[in-house]
């Protein structure tokens, strides 16, 4: 582990904050483009030292002592590494998320009030061991205009110490101020942050519920929460059952390992005696195994489904399935298992799917699509910085709009409050208007 002075690298993040949101957007999409293209040149480098992390996750996991999804998710290739490059540049060519105008109100004539997107500041991240995670929000931060600290899991040191020595290269080399992005290692600098109010301004955990809940219980910094992915998939009974069955199978089946995998199926009564034995068919020729409530292990012979399942985020190929006997039940029971990820319906009838929409307080609920679309890059926001499941200030896939916040910026020609107020006070106009932010609009005009 590499000693650090945290405080010093915060104070750092701290001060490139504020120069790094004077760069243009140019220059920011310029360095992003730039450290795509190390990454790409220095793929050996990367797929070395993930090398060194997947032998010692892959002997732990035969000792038991680690899981399958965690291997999967810290295993990079060749073409992962093309598929996070990429991501790189999708973040670099997204609309500028900085100085856009979110609204403009005349309060009086030549007095205006416009609402002008600006970075957060400084953002202390903490996620799991999945190498591609340092590399989207390193990027995401950058184009954001934000200073960004980053914790990865441990299991992932090697091949995150690689890509942030790329990433830091790159901006270094492209004029992006020193600073801008700080890796830390130890759990300890993590508690250290906590502490550091004045400097950070937000805080996002990626992880289980119980290290979210330690973050949030032990720091006065806002925190927005990525936890587990208890995700459902609902089959009602007005499906079409075709769909229904690519539509789990892909949840399930895809990529286990993520949060936005399916864990449940809920399936309506009156459609389980025909689409319970064709999913099985399928999920049995993917090695899924499946665990059922009574009803459906009336209907397919597979394990038994205990209270725990319900409340279970695999990350693997297994998957529970409980019959029920309407859509309210669904929803009751999404209500009561789910962790406000992401879930699903499946159904031709429009009604249903608005009252399973409007019923669940779910980040994403979606209509005939897989779980699985619920991803930063999916939803075209270029990456994510993960998938949040608090609800301030950003929800779901966290792209460049949820690493942003605003500031109020008023144009006046020297107007008094005393003129709107008291007995003979002027009357404020009060009115929208379509204009961006430009401090000289007034006096051009
Ligand atoms: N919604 C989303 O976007 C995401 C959700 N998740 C969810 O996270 C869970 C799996 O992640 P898993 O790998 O087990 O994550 P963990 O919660 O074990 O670890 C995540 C990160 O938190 C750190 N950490 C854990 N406990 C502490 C602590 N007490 N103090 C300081 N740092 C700590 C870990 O560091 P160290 O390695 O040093 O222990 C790691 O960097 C799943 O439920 C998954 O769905 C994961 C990622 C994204
Ligand atoms: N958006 C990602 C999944 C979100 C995520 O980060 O999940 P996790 O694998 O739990 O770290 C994807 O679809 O690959």
């Amino acid at each position: 582990m590499t000693e650090i002075d945290i405080e010093q690298n915060v104070d750092e993040a701290q001060s490139a904050a504020l120069e790094l949101a004077k760069l243009s957007d140019e220059e920011r999409t310029e360095a992003l483009h730039e450290i795509a293209d190390a990454i790409e040149a220095r793929t050996d480098e990367v797929l070395e030292a993930n090398e060194k992390d997947v032998t010692e996750g892959e002997r732990l996991l035969e000792d038991g002592e680690y899981t399958q999804a965690l291997v999967d998710r810290l295993k990079l290739s060749e073409s992962k590494i093309e598929s996070i490059t990429e991501m790189v540049r999708s973040v670099a060519d997204q609309e500028d998320p900085l100085g856009k105008t979110l609204s403009a109100r005349e309060l009086d004539e030549n007095l205006e009030l416009y609402k002008v997107a600006v970075p957060i500041g400084v953002i202390g991240t903490v996620f799991e061991s999945r190498p591609d995670a340092l590399v989207q929000i390193a990027a995401l931060g950058l184009k954001s205009g934000n200073a960004v600290i980053l914790k990865g899991g441990s299991e992932a040191l090697h091949s995150n110490r690689i890509l942030f020595e790329i990433i830091e290269d790159a901006a270094a080399d492209a004029g992006v101020p020193d600073g801008w992005a700080q890796h830390i290692e130890a759990r300890e600098d993590v508690d250290a942050l906590l502490e550091m109010g004045e400097s950070i301004d937000l805080l996002m955990p990626r992880g289980s519920s119980e290290f979210v809940g330690y973050i949030q219980d032990n720091t006065s910094i806002p925190v927005l929460g990525h936890t587990e992915g208890i995700c459902h998939v609902y089959v009602d009974d007005e499906a079409d059952l075709s769909m229904a069955e690519d539509i789990a199978y892909d949840a399930k089946v895809q990529y286990p390992a993520v949060c936005n995998a399916v864990e449940t199926l809920l399936v309506h009564e009156s459609v389980a005696d025909e689409f319970l034995p064709a999913i099985a068919d399928r999920y049995n020729s993917a090695d899924v195994e499946m665990r059922g409530d009574e009803a459906t292990r009336e209907i397919v012979d597979v394990e038994a489904a205990t209270e725990t399942d319900w409340d279970t985020e695999y990350g693997d190929l297994i998957v529970s399935i409980r019959i029920v006997d309407s859509l309210e039940t669904a929803v009751d029971h999404i209500t009561t298992h789910g962790s406000k990820h992401t879930d699903s319906i499946v159904t031709e009838n429009a009604d249903r799917a608005s009252t399973f929409m409007r019923s669940l307080d779910s980040a994403s609920v979606f209509h005939n699509a897989s779980t699985r679309f619920a991803d930063g890059y999916r939803f075209g926001l270029g990456a994510e910085v993960g998938i949040s499941t608090g609800k301030i200030h950003a929800r779901g896939p966290v792209g460049l709009e949820g690493l942003t916040t605003y500031k109020y910026h008023l144009e006046g020609d020297g107007q008094l409050v005393a003129t709107y107020a008291g007995e003979d006070a002027k009357p404020y106009t009060h009115e929208e208007f379509d204009e961006e932010w430009n401090p000289g609009r007034l006096s051009d005009e």
